[in-house]
């Protein structure tokens, strides 16, 4: 890990504009915790290590047969600390990709969310984490010295953090890479032994690299500093026995094989021996990984083979809906110089991850039913995700149905199916639900007025995926589901709760001839006019015909451009509200149909605004709107 220095060609480079943002942030930063830089150096000298080590299998002209080792190395006189690795090392494309433009996505939203207020900002440090650029929290400048494995040249990267940087080619021997950085002078106490020792068994113990520390030019009694000696614990913490490994120490590891910064929900750790042998250290985070709606959906479980790295990308480890989990598995029994591309659709792996996900389905229940709160935590962020298993995991569809929870008008909280099914009132044969993407108008559709006055429950479902779902789950344990936005609604069996106001409808004839003059005014426009039995505040509301698709389905399949037309809908009409009563009342009239035309778009209108669909044309309801408001007010 020696390196010598010579005279570099070097070119100056500008940053990315996001980047100096950043940095500006860096080197103005008034954050408490700067002894995160660390934790990032180290964190990613591990992980080009074990890119080295993984690459190395699989290309012989890698072959190293050397120990991988991380040395952090402090010159008090200079004032430098120096963080060197073997691993991986970087070329200049990468050099450039990696320390002059912002390439991760956690990084992105961070800059994103910068407002110029640095007691604001210096908050989101400890949110977002900034990875390498920390660096310029402790350091007035930083020297990067790099070589990619297998490359013939080095490259150093030089910057004080304001604006440019400087890249040529320098002298390196090995391959990795050293980082030095020169201390800031209000940061002279991270050239302390006792400090750095102190933040490397803090933040990085479960390493699985040595970390070796040692502190040059200090007086006479740091002369035993001066020899490098191993300060992390260095075994991997998952195949440590549970009962060594603290809460805080699970949870830095969480961090670190996450790339999160937020705290582990919930924690699996276990081995399994016997006809398949391997340990999984799997968490549950408690924040929404960054790329967790990322179509590419892929798994970042990190899979080991004895306690090598393998691959952190589509292992197939665990299904498309745990995506959001985090950790790693390590196998006894796959080769070590098992390539990505057999990863896919291998026999062992197949297994395993039956196992696993079988196993953390097992915890989500238990979890369910012994700790609601923390549960329902874990719902509340992830239940989006684990619903798209009821349509992609057929065999596991009946347990995910019953480990679902659901909004509904029983309140505000979270309901099971089997509570909802327990509450049903004597002749509901139907589990009831609406469907749209957002939970406050949702509660507030008119299509659930009729459900509600007669107490029976309507499941409120705001998420895109519950369209789909319901699709593949036509019932749950014998009782269909069935949408409140579609078909006939048969609400006409159950009695209105006592409660419910009784309200004077217009007569049935009256409303036969207003439905006949509805029909004819509005064309095709409709597919059909009906007297509504869901509707008991609202005058009027849209639903899907018994054979047409559900309406959020359809306005979903629109808004993806996978539907070109959307179908005509059934206008409901209520037969106990004023206005309907009023225009029932005069259909019989002789000339209705034209002093009844305006009124009854304006009833067809009022209902597709309600669905919040766009009017084809809004001059022509404005129109007649200000022309009923004159005559009411005359
Ligand atoms: N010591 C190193 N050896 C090889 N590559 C490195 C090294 N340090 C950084 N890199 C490269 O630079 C990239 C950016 O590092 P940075 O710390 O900013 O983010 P990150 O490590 O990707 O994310 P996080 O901080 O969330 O772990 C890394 O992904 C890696 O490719």
């Amino acid at each position: 890990m020696s390196e010598t220095t010579a005279e570099p060609k070097t070119e100056k480079m500008g940053f990315e504009t996001e980047v100096s943002r950043l940095l500006h942030m860096m080197v103005h930063s008034v954050y408490s915790d700067r002894e995160i830089f660390l934790r990032e150096l180290i964190s990613n000298a591990s992980d080009a290590c074990d890119k080295l080590r993984y690459e190395a299998l699989t290309n012989p002209g890698l072959k190293t047969g050397k120990d991988f080792g991380i040395a952090i190395t402090v010159d008090k006189a200079a004032k430098t600390i120096t963080v060197a690795d073997n691993g991986v090392g970087m070329n200049r494309e990468e050099l450039i990709a990696n320390l002059g433009t912002i390439a991760r996505s956690g990084t992105a939203n961070f800059v994103n969310e910068l407002t110029g207020d640095s007691k604001k900002d210096v908050q989101l440090i400890g949110q977002f984490g900034v990875g390498f650029y920390s660096v310029f929290m402790v350091a007035d400048s930083v020297v990067v010295t790099t070589k990619k494995a297998g490359d013939t040249t080095a490259w150093r990267w030089t910057s004080t953090g304001e604006g440019t940087y400087e890249i040529g080619e320098a002298e390196k021997a090995s391959e990795g890479t050293n980082i030095v950085l020169n201390i800031k002078d209000d940061a002279d106490e991270f050239l302390e032994q006792y400090r750095l020792k102190n933040i490397v068994t803090t933040y990085s113990d479960h390493i699985a690299v040595p970390i070796t520390l040692a502190i040059k030019g200090g007086d006479e009694a740091d002369k035993e500093a001066e020899e490098a000696k191993v300060v992390n614990n260095g075994s991997a913490i998952w195949a440590r026995p549970k009962s060594d490994i603290t809460d805080e120490q699970y949870a830095e590891f969480y961090k670190h094989v996450g790339h999160a910064f937020d705290e582990p929900a919930h924690r699996l750790h276990y081995k399994v021996e016997g006809m398949q042998e391997y340990t999984v250290l799997l968490f549950i985070p408690t924040a929404k990984p960054m790329d967790l709606f990322d179509p590419a959906r892929k798994n970042r479980v990190k899979l080991y083979v004895k306690r090598v790295f393998i691959s952190d990308e589509g292992t197939d480890l665990l299904p498309g809906w745990l995506r959001f989990m985090r950790g790693v598995v390590d196998s006894q029994d796959l080769p070590l110089n098992v390539s990505r591309e057999m990863l896919q659709n291998n026999p062992v792996v197949a297994r395993m991850s039956k196992a696993i996900t079988n196993k953390v389905l097992g915890e989500l229940e238990t979890l369910a039913t012994k700790e609601t709160e923390k549960f329902e935590k874990i719902w509340t962020e992830f239940g989006a995700v684990i619903k798209e298993g009821i349509y992609e995991d057929f065999a596991r569809r009946d347990q995910l149905l019953k480990l679902a929870r659901f909004k509904s008008t029983n309140g505000d909280g979270w309901t099971s199916l089997a509570d909802y099914v327990a509450r049903m009132k004597d002749k509901q044969s139907k589990i009831y639900y609406i469907t749209g993407l957002d939970e406050k108008n949702l509660r507030r559709s008119p299509q659930i007025e009729g459900f509600k006055s007669r107490g029976l429950e309507v499941l409120i479902l705001p998420d895109a995926v519950d369209d789909f779902w319901l699709q593949g789950a036509p019932d749950f344990e014998g009782k269909p589901f069935a949408s409140v936005t579609r078909g006939s609604s048969d609400l006409d069996d159950i009695a209105e709760s006592d409660t419910a106001e009784k309200k004077d409808k217009a007569p049935e004839g009256e409303v036969t001839t207003l439905i006949t003059l509805m029909k004819e005014v509005l064309g095709d426009k409709v597919s059909d006019v009906r007297a509504s039995s869901r509707l008991t505040e609202t005058a009027s509301c849209l639903v899907a015909s018994d054979t047409g698709m559900d309406m959020a389905m359809e306005r979903l399949l629109k808004a993806h451009n996978q539907l070109d037309s959307v179908t005509a809908k059934v206008l409901e009409i209520n037969p106990s509200h004023g206005l309907i009563k009023t225009l029932a009342h005069k259909a019989g009239d002789k000339g209705a149909l034209d002093s009844l035309t305006d009124p009854v778009w304006l009833v067809f209108d009022q209902a597709r605004i309600l669905e919040g669909d766009t009017l084809d044309d809004p001059s022509a309801f404005a129109r007649r709107l200000s022309s009923a408001l004159e005559k009411g007010l005359a």
